[in-house]
């Protein structure tokens, strides 16, 4: 049995075998017998880097074993391992060669948040956004099979992610294409939040009715589904008969359904996979695991643990007093969203799995009967709030920028196109940081300002997050706020719920020569460069509809406009200032100031804003050049 830790160590722990088991080669070369020594040896290893990075949590704690297990049954890297998600992939990692760079996880140039194929071998397929990980080894497994190689395909899932409907899709593909693969559905009950939905439930209704309890101590009845261990069931009439119980979901797709499993019992898991690895056609294995699992806070708290900031030094000086920070962007939506609904009985807020992330927690406690998480799945959510806009309601869908690239056909198809009115309040846009490119959000305001009606909206601070809130949910029509990761400057917010004008920005600085048009968060930043340059400033407000008029003017009395957003310059809201200008035949310079045509490494935010030019002494750098090229 795992041991049971209390307290993340501060000091490296030791740890005799793991240090010769951090390859697959040196972990194969341990006898079964010190795999489960090993297993505590890792979690503990597990429980100090992420002590002393910060990162995700709970997850990798609950797949220990299952990570010895896989690279101790399957000849990895040439078996593919593909991850779900990928942020329970820390064991993967110390164990395929990364132990010693562990400390440098979701650093600048340090080991990325998820598994990547640039970073080793042993990470074939790059994650972050969840449910891929069927598709990704399907896809391996009929490669596999056109190179007539025996190669295995793995696929690891967990209960959340299998929610979405693309994990659905490849489990319906597979058997249709008869592909020699495993799937591991690493069933924790869990997601961020519980795991919610019929899924879960029926996830759950198979545990009982296959007496897991009973299951668990033995485990020997699952290998009687197995060529070569029936006998074992045959001996015993109580094993046989355990096995009446009627095909799951996932028999009746196609799919040899072998478990549940305790995922934490390594002999099992490894005689199972065993078992496994070498039968034909479509395989699944359902185990199951605590999100947690031998870090007794986290086993109490998965949710709260799901991910942790890194441990302060016991020695490090006492913190000076922090400067009253105000409260996150997600926390100013949070506030707005039940004052909204407390004013207006037709609002529904809808989160695809991300309750704590977007901050619905109050609303879900204030208003259950209008709260829905609908699981990962983001495109279901969308036109879930298309499906309730059409009967009159006001939906608001909460969703980070990045996850509502998994739903824009339903934006555009849904929602858009009937000009529907549903509010989306965009959360983590713009550059995320740690997590790194998988989920920066750095391309709504491209994907968004092109879909005809969309009304879209850049707020400069918390207040004008709130006020644009309110203008989008009073908007007859498709709207969207987006704002980004953390906290803003702190601005003072005004409790009301009154709109603003729509189409129109606001000049924050009188100068001349050059003019900033700021669509978001870097107003304050341009203000500190205008100071010295002695530039106009123009807090922009909205992307679609674009202040024409005020563009014009502006563009008629300065040599030079910049633009200034966080997203990508490619298509972003400086190209629509262009766009403009060319359409009027105004000719301008023009400096677009936004994110580069390229993905953007991980490191804290501040860090790549910078490297982004985005930062105060970027924003100046740019500027002075442009006006000296100028003239100016
Ligand atoms: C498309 C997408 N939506 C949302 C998320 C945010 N997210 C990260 S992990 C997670 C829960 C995953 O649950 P599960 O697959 O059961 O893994 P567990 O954390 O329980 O190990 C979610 C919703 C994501 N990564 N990708
Ligand atoms: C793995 C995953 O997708 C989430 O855990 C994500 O990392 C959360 O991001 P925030 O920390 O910005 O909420
Ligand atoms: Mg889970």
């Amino acid at each position: 049995m795992p041991t049971t830790f209390q307290e993340i160590p501060r000091k490296r722990p030791s740890t005799p075998l793991l240090d010769r088991a951090v390859t697959p080669a040196g972990l194969r070369r341990l006898g079964e017998a010190e795999l489960e020594t090993l297993a505590d040896e890792l979690r503990l290893e597990l429980l100090y880097t992420v002590g002393q990075t910060g990162g995700h949590f709970g997850a990798g704690l609950g797949v220990i074993e299952l990570t010895i297990a896989l690279h101790y049954v399957f000849d990895t890297p040439d078996d593919r391992l593909v991850w779900d998600v990928g942020h329970q992939a820390y064991p993967h990692k110390i164990l395929t060669g990364r132990r010693e760079q562990m400390g440098t996880l979701r650093q600048k140039d340090g080991i990325a948040a998820f598994p990547r194929r640039a970073e080793s071998e042993y990470d074939t397929f790059g994650v972050g956004h969840s449910s891929t990980s069927i598709s990704a080894a399907l896809g391996m497994a009929i490669a596999a099979r056109l190179q007539r190689s025996d190669r295995k395909a793995i696929a690891v899932i967990g209960d959340g992610a299998l929610t979405a409907g693309m994990a659905f899709e490849a489990l319906n593909h597979a058997p249709e294409v008869d592909a020699n693969m495993l799937v591991i559905l690493n069933d924790n009950d869990m997601s961020i939040s519980r795991n919610v939905g019929g899924l879960s439930n029926y996830l759950a209704k198979i545990l009982s009715s296959r007496t897991y309890a009973s299951m668990r101590e033995g485990s020997k009845k699952v290998l009687s589904r197995l060529p070569g261990a029936w006998e074992i069931a045959r001996r015993t009439e109580e094993y046989a008969k355990g096995m009446l119980v009627p095909g799951t979901l996932f028999e009746e797709l196609g799919w040899n359904y072998i478990g549940p499993i305790d995922g934490h019992d390594l002999p099992t898991l490894i005689a199972t996979l065993r078992n496994m690895r070498d039968l034909k056609g479509p395989q699944f294995l359902h185990i199951v695991t605590k999100k947690g699992k031998g870090f007794a806070p986290a086993e109490v708290d998965p949710i709260g643990y799901h991910a942790i900031t890194k441990l302060e030094p016991l020695d490090a000086p006492a913190a000076a007093p922090k400067k009253a920070s105000g409260p996150k962007y997600s926390g100013v939506f949070g506030e707005w969203l039940c004052d909204m609904a407390a004013a207006d009985p037709r609002l529904v807020g809808i989160t695809p799995a991300m309750k704590e992330g977007s901050d619905l927690v109050a609303f879900s406690e204030r208003f259950p009967l209008r709260y829905f998480d609908v699981a990962i799945a983001e495109q279901h959510a969308v036109t879930f709030a298309a499906g309730m806009a059409c009967e009159g309601a006001k939906p608001v869908v909460a969703i980070y920028s990045t996850f509502l690239q998994r739903g824009y056909d339903q934006l555009v198809h849904d929602v858009a196109v009937q000009n529907l009115d549903v509010l989306f309040a965009i959360d983590r846009a713009g550059l995320v940081g740690e997590d790194g490119p998988t989920h920066a959000g750095s391309f709504d305001l491209s994907y968004l300002r092109c879909i005809p009606g969309m009304l879209v909206m850049t707020p400069s601070d918390e207040n004008e997050l709130r006020k644009m809130l309110s203008t989008g949910h009073l908007y007859n029509g498709p709207a969207a706020v987006r704002y980004p990761r953390g906290n803003g400057p702190n601005a003072v917010i005004e409790k009301d719920l009154e709109p603003i004008e729509i189409g129109k920005g606001i000049v924050r600085r009188q100068g001349s020569k050059a003019a900033f048009l700021v669509f978001g968060v870097q107003l304050a930043e341009a203000l500190k460069v205008a100071e010295k340059v002695d530039a106009t400033v123009v807090d922009m407000r909205f992307v679609k509809p674009l202040d024409e008029a005020l563009v014009r003017e502006i563009a008629g009395n300065h040599e030079l406009l910049v633009t200034v957003e966080e997203n990508a310059i490619m298509g972003g809201a400086g190209a629509a200032v262009s766009e403009f200008l060319a359409r009027e035949n105004i000719l301008k310079s023009v400096l677009h100031l936004g994110l580069p045509d390229a993905y953007v490494e991980h490191a804290k935010p501040a860090q790549m804003l910078a490297e982004c030019g985005l930062d105060e002494a970027g924003i100046e750098a740019s500027v002075r050049e442009r006006m000296a090229l100028l003239g100016l």
